[in-house]
């Protein structure tokens, strides 16, 4: 697992265009050198925020966006279209506005689809589909993500891995059923630690005072299961881009700020 960089930037607004600068420069990279690539999108306002800054950024069509394979890291466990699901919001930023090939975006099952209420049921749906378009060179039942994007709670919850629930305990399972969130809604679908520790990539977004305390205790060495996002480590990779309000608890000698 590699240790955590930081990269620190002015405020929310630079931190998300910068990110989204690069993360084009990934996938591009990544269809160059493999034909396509594939990242996991996440919910919240900094996952939204990033989105949004794709959808205006100059570079953004040198995505060839119909070889990009999109995933959820979570998911709230609402009906199909509901504006709560980050599926919902991630559309109305971006994904409606680029011309993704719809077999290769795949949003977690609603909670009017096949599986009805069952949140288990759906998740274990999910962890099938993951297995079936990993390959073998991949690490485990799942793809081997490009990037794996993640907003970052004032709990250090990321995903829908909260400390101390049950979720964040899991070790075989690559997504489950999340009941009773303290973040509503209460009824979610969440990646597992290893099937995030399985991304070649995973990116932590954090911005805002509220994000400032939970980055220092998940980059102070906590625990996953207190601090989750201390567990959400990539395979050759793991960034953590912050604003200089989130950054501010953070012990100047380990990171100092870079060019903001
Ligand atoms: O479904 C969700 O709510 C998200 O996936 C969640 O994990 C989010 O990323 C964090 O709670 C940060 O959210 P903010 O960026 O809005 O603080």
């Amino acid at each position: 697992m590699s240790a955590p960089q930081v990269v620190v930037h002015r405020d929310k607004e630079l931190m998300a265009k910068a990110a989204a600068a690069r993360l084009i420069t990934k996938i591009v990279d990544a269809q160059a050198a493999r034909g396509s690539a594939s990242v996991v999108l996440t919910g919240g306002r900094n996952g939204n925020g990033l989105l949004a800054a794709l959808a205006e950024a100059p570079a953004r069509d040198a995505v060839d966006w119909s070889r990009l394979d999109l995933w959820w890291g979570d998911e709230r466990f609402a009906p199909d279209g509901d504006p709560e699901r980050n599926h919902t919001q991630a559309r109305e930023v971006l994904l409606d506005s680029v011309p993704l090939n719809p077999a290769r975006v795949h949003p977690m099952p609603p909670a009017d689809g096949p599986y009805g209420h069952d949140a288990d049921a759906a998740a274990e749906a999910y962890a099938i589909e993951l297995a079936a378009a990993a390959g073998p060179e991949d690490h485990g039942p799942v793809p081997s993500f490009d990037v794996l994007l993640l907003g970052v709670g004032p709990d250090t919850h990321v995903a829908s891995l909260f400390p101390e629930l049950p979720a964040v305990y899991e070790k075989e399972r690559t997504v489950v059923g999340v009941h009773g969130a303290p973040k509503p809604p209460p009824t979610r679908i969440s990646l597992t630690l290893p099937a995030i520790r399985a991304a070649r990539e995973v990116w932590l977004l954090a911005a805002g005072e509220d994000k400032a305390n939970a980055a220092a205790i998940a980059l102070s060495g906590a625990g996953e299961v207190q601090a989750p996002a201390a567990g959400a480590r990539g395979r050759s990779r793991t960034l953590w881009l912050l604003d200089e309000a989130a950054a501010s608890q953070l012990p100047r000698g380990l990171y100092p700020p870079a060019s903001a």
